[in-house]
């Protein structure tokens, strides 16, 4: 089922167990904006390509809209969309004052010069500056994207708005990002895991993973699992996949992937097939890349007991309920890189930077607290956690539209 087809169901869920009026159901179901653009670039030896870029604004009743932009080739507007909708849940169920937005163009970042890339960036702001802002939509790095990419935006927006940092968030810190941000995500997701395995009388120590991704969250979530004791098995990314059943040495692996743009070629474990990285024998599955990589081809051979989304829509829910893995959806367990988001974005309005140990201890609480209010959820609805999850921010955004009312 495709990323928008399978979000809007279990939207569609959520809302028939909350007993949502059939037109406030719609009226939460359409995009508030979907934008599209052409992106023509001069490439390094003066030829012209062009590109799709896309900026889905889904919801804003709950405040400005907010989500990443990914530069990927797979990158479409169904796709878009439905992450678009997914951040309007996503910022709801973390409970921070935001609505709902995605972005992306579609093209290989990797076959680019840094210069095309800063070329392409500068050309897509351009193209829609006067529709994101402060408080109206604010964008974020994900996938195939970074700080730069955002101190990019920030600089080519200023130039039509005057200064405005805080119109991007995950920008570097020299320019008003905030600490915490960069590893924020990763950290959400290991804050969220230890709250899953703390209710069934477990912690991260101990526990194998295996983890699927090895960019801005996977690497991450692998860093803080295995200083937390856990002991991270397999890894994988688009270079390759090792494994080594007595834990992988992460901080040399970042260091060998930084050198060597990959994870191919370590000598800390056995190079395995990408292809069988998710059914390997472990107890806690992280897919940290790309969607729908959890389908109906693989999803009877998983043998984890957890999968924790740290990657968006990764995975085909229907099948896998039925096997009894138990999931921690994407809504809640990535929410700390836009959490963090939040974070940087209220630290340039109010002018004052945090210190990183107030930006980690404020992501827990807020962690915590998001899958406590599922948990409640759960109970109330009898649902799994992805429908805790669904029905607590559809709840929250449905009750802002409400009282914002219609009247014109
Ligand atoms: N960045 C953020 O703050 C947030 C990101 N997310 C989600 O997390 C996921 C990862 O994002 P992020 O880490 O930012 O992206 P990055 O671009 O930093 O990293 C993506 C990683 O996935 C790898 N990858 C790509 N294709 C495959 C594949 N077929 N098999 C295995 N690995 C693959 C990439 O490998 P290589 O580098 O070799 O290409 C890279 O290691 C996305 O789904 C994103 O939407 C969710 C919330 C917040
Ligand atoms: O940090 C943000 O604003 C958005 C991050 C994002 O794109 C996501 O959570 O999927």
């Amino acid at each position: 089922m495709n990323a928008l087809a399978a979000t809007s169901r279990n939207f569609k869920q959520a809302a028939k167990l909350l007993g949502l009026d059939s037109k406030l159901e719609k009226s939460l179901l359409i995009p508030f904006r979907e934008i599209k653009v052409e992106c023509t670039i001069p490439k390094d030896d003066g030829t012209l390509a062009s590109y799709v870029g896309f900026r889905v604004q889904h919801d804003n009743a709950r405040g400005p809209m907010k989500g990443g932009i990914r530069y990927h080739h797979e990158v479409d507007p169904d796709e878009v969309n439905a992450l678009a909708q997914l951040m309007t849940w996503k910022t709801a169920v973390a409970n921070i004052p935001y609505g709902g937005a995605k972005g992306g163009i579609g093209c290989s970042p990797g076959d680019l010069s840094i210069s095309e890339l800063e070329r392409l960036t500068r050309v897509f702001t351009q193209k829609i500056h006067d529709l994101i802002g402060i408080h109206t939509d604010v964008p974020a790095p994900d996938m195939g994207t970074n700080s730069q990419t955002m101190a990019w935006i920030l600089d080519e927006y200023s130039k039509f708005h005057g200064y405005s940092p805080a119109v991007v968030t995950g920008k570097p810190v020299d320019l008003g990002g905030s600490l915490g941000r960069d590893a924020a995500t990763g950290r959400g997701v290991l804050f969220a895991t230890e709250a899953l395995l703390a209710e069934h009388g477990k912690g991260i120590a101990g526990q194998r993973f295996v983890i699927q991704g090895f960019g801005n969250v996977g690497s991450w979530a692998a860093q803080l699992i295995s200083e937390a004791g856990g002991k991270v098995i397999a890894i994988s990314d688009v270079t390759g996949a090792i494994k080594n059943v007595n834990g992988l040495d992460i901080a040399k692996l970042v260091k060998h992937s930084a050198e060597n743009r990959g994870i191919k070629g370590f000598n800390g474990g056995d190079a395995i097939d990408p292809n069988s990285l998710l059914t390997e024998e472990c107890d806690v599955l992280v897919p940290a890349a790309l969607g729908g990589v959890i389908n109906k081809d693989n999803a009877n051979d998983i043998k984890a007991k957890y999968i924790i989304e740290a990657a968006n829509h990764p995975t085909d829910p229907e099948i896998l309920s039925k096997k009894g893995v138990l999931i921690l959806p994407d809504i809640l367990a990535n929410s700390g890189g836009v959490t963090v988001s939040y974070f940087e974005w209220v630290q340039n309005i109010q002018g004052f930077m945090w210190d990183e140990e107030k930006v980690n201890a404020e992501l827990r609480t807020y962690m915590t607290r998001a899958f406590g209010d599922v948990k409640q959820m759960c109970q109330s609805h009898n649902c799994d956690l992805r429908m805790g999850a669904f029905t607590l921010g559809v709840n929250r955004v449905a009750r802002a539209t409400v009282l914002r009312g219609w009247e014109a």
